[in-house]
């Protein structure tokens, strides 16, 4: 009998939810940056184990809200939660019990969910450390199960996956064995795009751009041509993306169009196109093009 189900990855901004999910999956799914909050929509990463089939959803951080975006994001966050068959509340071991972290307890305790703990990065503090958080989130919150983890090595992660898989519900597999993600390969070169521009620009330029695929032509060679308008917030920032002589917007789109290349596995042919549009991110048509629903 097979097994299938969701697993969806709730926790602070830089928990490491990218990371791990990532590590799960052996492939490049989501978007690791080291700036916080870059998730934007949710991913879901399908990973066999064994007879089991494991769909994870990746949430962004939850956070307190102030603009349109982030009340939409927080919105999709929690929805991906609840559709799950278990959350896996993922927790910095090295920042603790932070405010952020106490206010998802309180939404995970408030929802009696089927709460895993997940203490990450364990590379980075002793190993006396770990009892002691876990009792303070455990007095706040009950969990089923507590693992220790390094989603950057690696370490503990078989452990849950080999929980998970013997835990889901039994029943068919609802995606083909060997699809790793339904992100569509138009939202994943926007995701590619927009990755490159964190990496490769600094202070508030990333937070205000989105990118967004034109158009996908699959061409009679087997390669494909992907257009990606950026929308910018500010003149200056359109500036400072194209760089001199559009050096910066060539090896963001040279970094992006590699990456992509790899996972589509095919060659691709990738143009950027930078687009300055005040208050992009309060428009209703942006949300949804970037797969958030608006919400009021
Ligand atoms: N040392 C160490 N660093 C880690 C580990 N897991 C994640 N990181 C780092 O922590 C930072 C945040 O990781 P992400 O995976 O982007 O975090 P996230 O929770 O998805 O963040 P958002 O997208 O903002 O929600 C990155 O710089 C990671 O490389 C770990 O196990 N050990």
């Amino acid at each position: 009998m097979t097994r299938c189900g969701f697993a969806a990855l709730v926790g602070a901004p830089n928990a490491g939810k990218s990371t791990l999910l990532n590590q799960m999956a052996g492939a490049k799914l989501s978007i690791v940056s080291p700036k916080a909050q870059t998730t934007r929509f949710r991913v879901l990463g399908i990973l066999m184990r064994g007879e089991s089939q494991i769909l994870l959803v990746d949430t962004p951080g939850i956070f307190k809200p102030r603009r349109k975006l982030d009340r939409a994001m927080v919105a999709a966050a929690w929805t991906g939660a609840e559709d799950a068959d278990i959350t896996l509340l993922l927790v910095d071991a090295r920042s603790g019990l932070t405010e952020a972290v106490e206010e998802i307890i309180a939404r995970l305790a408030q929802a009696g969910r089927r709460v895993w703990l997940v203490l990450n990065k364990t590379d980075l503090v002793a190993a006396g450390a770990l009892l002691p958080l876990t009792v303070a989130i455990t007095e706040k919150l009950t969990v089923e199960h507590v693992f220790m983890v390094s989603a950057r090595t690696g370490n503990g992660v078989g452990d849950l996956l080999d929980r998970l898989a013997a835990t889901l519900p039994e029943g068919p597999y609802l995606y083909p064995e060997d699809d790793l993600t339904d992100l569509p390969d138009r939202l994943l070169a926007a995701e590619l795009v927009r990755e490159q521009i964190f990496m490769q620009t600094h202070e508030e330029v990333p937070y205000g751009a989105t990118a967004e695929t034109e158009s996908y032509k699959e061409r009679p060679d087997g390669s494909v041509r992907i257009d990606v308008t950026i929308y910018v917030a500010r003149a200056g920032h359109k500036a400072i993306l194209i760089g001199n002589g559009g050096q910066k917007i060539r090896q963001i789109g040279e970094r992006a169009r590699k990456q992509l290349a790899g996972l589509l596995e095919r060659p691709c042919h990738l143009f950027l196109n930078v687009k300055e549009r005040s208050g992009w991110d309060e428009e209703r048509a942006r949300l949804r093009a970037i797969g958030l629903d608006d919400v009021p």
